[in-house]
């Protein structure tokens, strides 16, 4: 059957190009085409449908076509950097190279490990090997994170695509030194923030995030995050893709005054208890691991698990790793946003340990709550940008 098929469809393939089977079997002088690629074309998957379609006579159902009327979409997978979800890694291809880089709403530097470090420094890593011809003259950046890492470098001016979203001159930031907590992580070769552009480091002129660079060019001027429990997720930049969540999506405005994916949570409930009501500044945070609120949230929370203690030697709330932990449930524009017990059992405090770390930590000292992967892993979660007021969506996955 499969024989039959070959040269049935190889037959037909002649009658499509208009020649005769003897035509091609005369010898005749032989040349070759090489394909090069078209460097400015913007890919849109249902304008080539559209085409492809109209092509053969066939009708174009109204969804391609509003969709191909739009700009590009992208999207691209986010795998957890190590059994406990600590961070998720992207593949990003940056210069033409392809790192693995931590997606972060809670900053806005787009930086890398690089050819500038030294090579100690790099080894285990996937590097951008710096061009001098692109260098941003002038510029350095030097951004140092909550828990007191960080890294600083030069800036390059290149090419990079995310999911087949090319921004094509994105502020590189090139690492010439990044801290013992990077080193240590040799998954990681670099951080794409996804923040607002205001609190980008680069100095003197601070540069745009990715999202700011192709959004208004984006089918739609969003980015949509699905992280997920000890799996790989996506991040869908242009497009809401229904299949990814249950339900409805609820939004609320986003505060950009500190550059962040900031709103207002108006209450929580712990299991199955009551609603308390009580307003929670937060964060949404993809860059950090775990689910930061207030004191009297925390500790209404680690009441009810048997066994839990605020440890000092540890740093954080601890729990027997045997312990039934309760759902946890924020009230988000109205809507109730719960996170299965069971994901707010972070990791033992050491590997083989009986005692394990809370996924909800107190967040005295930082200034606000931070909605982390802990929160995030269970939503869909849409970063709507349209100019003003921009917007953040929940449903649950
Ligand atoms: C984290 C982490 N946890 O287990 C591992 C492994 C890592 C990654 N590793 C140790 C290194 C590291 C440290 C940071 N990151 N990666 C990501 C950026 N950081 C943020 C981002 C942000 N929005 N807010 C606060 N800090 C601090």
């Amino acid at each position: 059957m499969h024989h039959f098929t070959t040269v049935a469809a190889f037959v037909a393939f002649l009658g499509l190009v208009g020649a005769s089977p003897v035509e091609l079997t005369e010898r005749k002088p032989t040349f070759s085409i090489h394909q090069v690629e078209h460097k400015r074309f913007a890919k849109n998957g249902p304008a080539a449908m559209v085409k492809t379609l109209r092509k053969y006579g066939k009708e174009v159902p109204q969804h391609v076509i509003s969709a191909a009327a739009a700009g590009p979409t992208g999207s691209v997978s986010a795998r957890p950097a190590d059994a406990y979800d600590s961070e998720y890694l992207c593949p990003v291809s940056v210069g033409g190279s392809t790192l693995n880089l931590d997606f972060d709403t809670g900053s806005a530097d787009l930086w890398v490990y690089s050819s500038l470090q030294p090579t100690a420094q790099r080894s285990g890593h996937d590097i951008y090997t710096v061009d001098p011809t692109k260098k941003v003259s002038g510029s350095t950046w030097k951004i140092s994170y909550g828990d007191g890492s960080g890294a600083g470098g030069t800036v390059y001016a290149d090419k990079v695509v995310v999911g087949g979203v090319t921004a094509t001159s994105q502020a590189v930031e090139a690492a010439t030194s990044v801290s013992a907590q990077f080193q240590d992580d040799t998954d990681n070769d670099g951080l794409l923030g996804l923040a607002f552009s205001s609190i980008n480091t680069v100095s003197p002129n601070p540069a745009k995030t990715f999202f700011d660079n192709v959004r208004t060019s984006l089918a739609a001027p969003l980015f949509a995050v699905t992280l997920k429990y000890h799996a790989a997720g996506t991040y869908d930049f242009g497009y809401i893709d229904t299949a990814k969540y249950t339900g409805s999506i609820t939004y609320v405005n986003v505060k950009t005054t500190n550059g962040f994916w900031e709103f207002t949570s108006t209450g929580y409930a712990v299991g199955s208890g009551s609603t308390v009501s009580t307003s929670i500044d937060a964060i949404a945070d993809t860059g950090t691991t775990l689910l930061y609120l207030p004191t009297a949230v925390v500790k209404a929370y680690y009441a009810k698990v048997t066994g839990s203690s605020n440890s000092a030697s540890y740093g954080g709330y601890v729990f027997p790793c045997s312990a039934t932990l309760p759902d946890f449930t924020a009230i988000i524009g109205g809507s109730r946003q719960t996170v299965p017990g069971k994901y707010i059992n972070y990791a033992p405090v050491t590997d083989g340990s009986s005692t394990c770390f809370g996924g909800i930590q107190d967040n005295t000292g930082i200034g606000f709550s931070i909605f982390g992967d802990i929160f995030l892993k269970s939503k869909y979660v849409v970063h709507e940008n349209r100019g003003s007021t921009p917007r953040l969506g929940f449903a649950q996955q």
